[in-house]
């Protein structure tokens, strides 16, 4: 659906040239919702200003849906931008209009009459919950309201693609959630393809399908968003998990630990598995959970438990074996820490 090859983007300054993305290739299937995830500068908004060719790359190519967007005249790109809707972090709403007007608004452009641009608004903001808003303005609505406006005003024309820049960033976490859930839907009912791009983790695990991970330009990491939250390859993959799925044990509790910590991953229907009691039943150890949880991505189960495994050597690695054949890896977060306990006791 969309195709991105080898795509550069610099800008020269006094100070020299800065790269805004470098050298990047993806492939965006249709109807799949697409996170791209990075820090501050990482080059996130420039890579989706590039796919609609509102910053137009420095090398590289931008396919969607067969068309060829660089290779396209100003007048020809207008039409194909029809296609591809686009929604911001700070809504770009025309405040003197109408919410009706502001969701029309691209319809008149597009060249389409008043009485078909009236109905369009209507379903449309039948479709986004705002059905008795179509009178009010901008101003006299909340940042999910707005944000839901420019969501229908987005979708106007039928577009094939919809890109989100930063778009649940200025909301609260309650109004993120409905906004997402909206985009949701309208990827499922309208079978629309979206990318958006965010520097929250929590918004790829909530809906996107497939995400690539981007730092200094370029991606760092890409893949279905399960795989990356139950295999992070990357560090700063890892570091961004965390900030949804963490699992970090204090110190003071690691030094008192006088058992084996290891780092347990239940993916998919290993999940719902009773392995743990199973574990502590075939071999004579103790196990204590210090850290449990279970995340739903895609609604599917990752378990994420740290527990502190007590009890002879020998039986310990056999558990800690069959734990490995079992779960395939198996981190040891810290073996016997009673030395330094005991050291620490003595100073
Ligand atoms: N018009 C521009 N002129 C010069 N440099 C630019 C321009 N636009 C972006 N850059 C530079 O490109 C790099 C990537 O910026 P970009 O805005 O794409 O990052 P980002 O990941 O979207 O960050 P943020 O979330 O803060 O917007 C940064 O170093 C930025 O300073």
């Amino acid at each position: 659906m969309i195709s991105i090859q080898q795509l550069s983007k610099t800008y020269e300054s006094k100070e020299g040239t800065v790269v805004g993305v470098d050298n990047v290739s993806l492939h965006i299937n249709q109807g799949e919702v697409f996170g791209i995830v990075g820090y501050s500068g990482a080059g996130k908004s420039t890579l989706l200003r590039c796919l609609n060719i509102l910053e137009r790359p420095t090398s590289g190519t931008v396919t969607i849906d067969g068309i060829d967007l660089m290779s396209l005249s100003s007048k020809e790109l207008r039409k194909a931008r029809q296609s591809i809707g686009m929604i911001f972090q700070g809504f770009h709403l025309a405040m003197a209009k109408t919410v009706a007007e502001n969701v029309g608004f691209a319809l008149k452009a597009a060249g389409v009459g008043r009485v078909e641009r009236q109905q369009r608004a209507e379903e449309l903001l039948e479709l986004v919950g705002l059905s008795d808003k179509a009178n009010q303005y901008p101003a006299q609505l909340s940042g999910g309201q707005k944000q839901r406006v420019s969501i229908a005003r987005a979708l106007a024309n039928n577009p094939k693609v919809l890109l989100c820049d930063e778009a649940t960033s200025a909301l609260d976490p309650n109004t993120t959630q409905s906004i997402l859930q909206l985009l949701k839907k309208i990827n499922r009912e309208l079978g629309l393809t979206i990318v958006l791009i965010t520097h929250e983790m929590e918004v790829v695990k909530e809906i996107c399908d497939r995400c690539a991970v981007m730092e200094e330009g370029r991606v760092v990491e890409e893949g279905n968003t399960y795989d990356i939250f139950a295999h992070p390859k990357n560090e700063l993959t890892e570091r961004f998990i965390k900030t949804v799925i963490d699992f970090t044990i204090p110190e003071a509790l690691l030094k008192k630990s006088q058992g084996t910590i290891v780092l347990l991953k239940f993916t998919g229907e290993l999940a719902g598995e009773a392995i743990v009691s199973d574990l502590l039943q075939e071999h004579r150890i103790r196990g204590n959970i210090l850290h449990g949880k279970i995340d739903y991505i895609q609604e599917k189960p990752l378990g994420t438990f740290v527990m502190e495994l007590k009890g002879d050597d020998q039986e310990v690695s056999l558990a800690l074996a069959s734990l490995r054949e079992t779960l395939g890896e198996v981190e040891v977060i810290e073996n016997d820490r009673s030395t330094d306990y005991t050291m620490a006791r003595a100073e």
